[in-house]
């Protein structure tokens, strides 16, 4: 690909510090489109809405905390269907697949697009590529209807399968092409948003007119820009499951020490909601904030405090917490999966090993410790109900966005409302939880644990620009419609 095809954000600057972060459209690259009427005005269950198509100008606020005379910020353009559409019915050729790892809520997502599309646009052509971005070339499509995924959604992981790396953007831009395939929806995580960008580059570069839109995809959270990614309430909430036995393991014996591992390999997300939701747990570790075992403040000092206190303690690990830790230790090894991600080293066993030396030997305490490793149970469930909700609002929008002649976005809420969301802006940086922000300051006093942070890095923390922890921190969420 040339450097002269990458794309280019649209920033459009308006009055009073209003911008708009705008996505890409088949306008910018094919003359003369004609336009029709979106077929749901003649729908019955949507015609009867009071201003049912969006505004052209409708937009999303980035940032829902001003203060009095600041300027207004970034803004997305708000999903949703538009009064006319680029596409008639019959000419839809649509295509999903997922990529990465599972998540709860897959085929939810892959039932409401197929659903969407057809109950609402007429749209009787879908394809399902199956076994990830590599299924374009190497594997078998199946022709998706509504009877076809009609109970999906009740199971786990997702019917198209997926896979890591084998990202090949001619050959998949080729049979994208030769199947005659106009609109793509491409479900995953970071890792697929950009090899969403690149399949979009070399669509625009070849001047087809074909949507590519991306559905944001982590069970972890990570994903910046969004309030939170689809699947992250039912994994907190089977989290619990395991808090719960770790914890009734924990107290019926003396000295009871319950391990929990999440995931979560570069943000704690789920370990600190589960953490908060459980209140069984004693202490938290997430990677982002760094934690050492010995001497004053340390974990291990911690441990002995509070079975001193209460004989028994529940300990919540993200599973990509303390690896510098670990590498200090193991000789470090640098292992990549297909797509390139790091292996991170497994920080649930090396620290329940490491605790357990500890009081063996240097506290001659007996303790008592039960691992538990829940992470794959928590991403292999069907999603529960409100990430059922979340999910069909998410294709909803995906689809509706497609059919207005966008292409090269992402959709998702922000601030509670849905925004079509250029890809670079969720690929360039991954969300985080803030340890200078309210809600990790509502765990440490939740748990009672000592933040491990000393303080020249909480004041270096705090004069670093980051956005607030999103989820129900600092945002007023609520999921409501597109
Ligand atoms: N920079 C990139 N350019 C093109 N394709 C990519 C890029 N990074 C990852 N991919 C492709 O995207 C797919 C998914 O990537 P990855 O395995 O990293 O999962 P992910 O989408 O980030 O989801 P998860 O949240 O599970 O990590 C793979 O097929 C991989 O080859
Ligand atoms: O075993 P896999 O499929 O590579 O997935 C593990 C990774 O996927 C994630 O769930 C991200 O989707 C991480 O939390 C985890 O490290
Ligand atoms: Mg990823």
């Amino acid at each position: 690909m040339s450097p002269e095809m990458k794309y280019e954000p649209r920033v459009l600057v308006g009055e009073s510090g209003f911008v708009l972060d705008d996505v890409p459209h088949f306008r910018d690259y094919i003359p003369n489109l004609s336009t029709h009427p979106n077929p749901l005005q003649d729908n019955p269950a949507y015609s009867v809405v009071k201003q049912f198509f969006v505004d052209m100008d409708d937009t999303v606020a980035q940032k829902i905390v001003v203060h009095k005379g600041s300027s207004r910020g970034t803004h997305f353009r708000r999903a949703g269907p538009r009064q006319r559409v680029y596409f008639k019915s019959d000419e839809v050729h649509a295509c999903i697949v997922t990529c990465g790892g599972l998540c709860p809520g897959l085929n939810t997502i892959v039932r409401e697009l197929v659903c969407g599309l057809s109950h609402m646009y007429g749209v009787s052509k879908i394809l399902g590529i199956e076994g990830g971005y590599m299924g374009f070339y190497a594997h078998n499509t199946i022709h998706l209807s509504p009877k076809k995924v009609n109970d999906i959604h009740k199971r786990g992981g997702t019917i198209l399968g997926t896979s890591r790396g084998g990202h090949d953007t001619t050959k998949i831009v080729d049979s994208i092409q030769d199947r005659g395939i106009n609109q793509v929806y491409i479900i995953g995580g970071d890792g697929t948003q950009k090899g969403a960008t690149v399949i979009f580059e070399e669509i625009k570069r070849r001047g087809l007119k074909v949507a590519v839109v991306g559905i944001p995809k982590t069970i972890d959270n990570d994903i910046a820009v969004i309030d939170k990614s689809f699947g992250f309430d039912t994994a907190v909430e089977e989290a619990q499951r395991a808090i719960n036995a770790a914890h009734v393991e924990a107290e019926s014996v003396e000295n009871g020490i319950g391990v929990v591992k999440l995931m979560g390999r570069y943000s704690g997300f789920i370990a600190m909601y589960a953490t908060l939701a459980s209140r069984d747990v004693d202490c938290c570790l997430i990677p982002e904030s760094p934690f050492y075992l010995e001497g004053n403040g340390g974990l291990f000092e911690f441990i002995e405090k509070r079975l001193k206190e209460n004989s028994h303690l529940v300990l919540v690990v993200a599973e990509g917490a303390g690896q510098d830790l670990i590498a200090e230790c193991k000789r470090s090894m640098n292992y990549e999966d297909a797509s390139g991600n790091k292996l991170l080293l497994d920080v649930g066993h090396w620290l329940s090993q490491k605790i357990k030396d500890h009081f063996s030997r240097k506290e001659k305490m007996n303790i008592n410790l039960k691992y538990i490793d829940p992470t794959y149970m928590i991403r292999a469930i069907p999603s529960n109900a409100s990430d059922n909700v979340y999910c069909t609002l998410l294709a909803q929008s995906a689809i509706h966005g497609a059919m207005a002649g966008f292409t090269g976005f992402t959709v998702g809420p922000v601030n509670g409302r849905h925004a079509y969301i250029p890809f670079c802006r969720i690929t360039e940086t991954q969300n985080k939880v803030v340890i200078t922000d309210r809600m990790w300051a509502r765990l440490l006093s939740s748990t009672n644990q000592p933040s491990f942070a000393s303080y020249r890095a909480v004041e270096d923390a705090k004069k670093e620009e980051v956005p607030p922890t999103s989820l129900l921190d600092e945002g007023n969420c609520s999921n409501n419609g597109v």
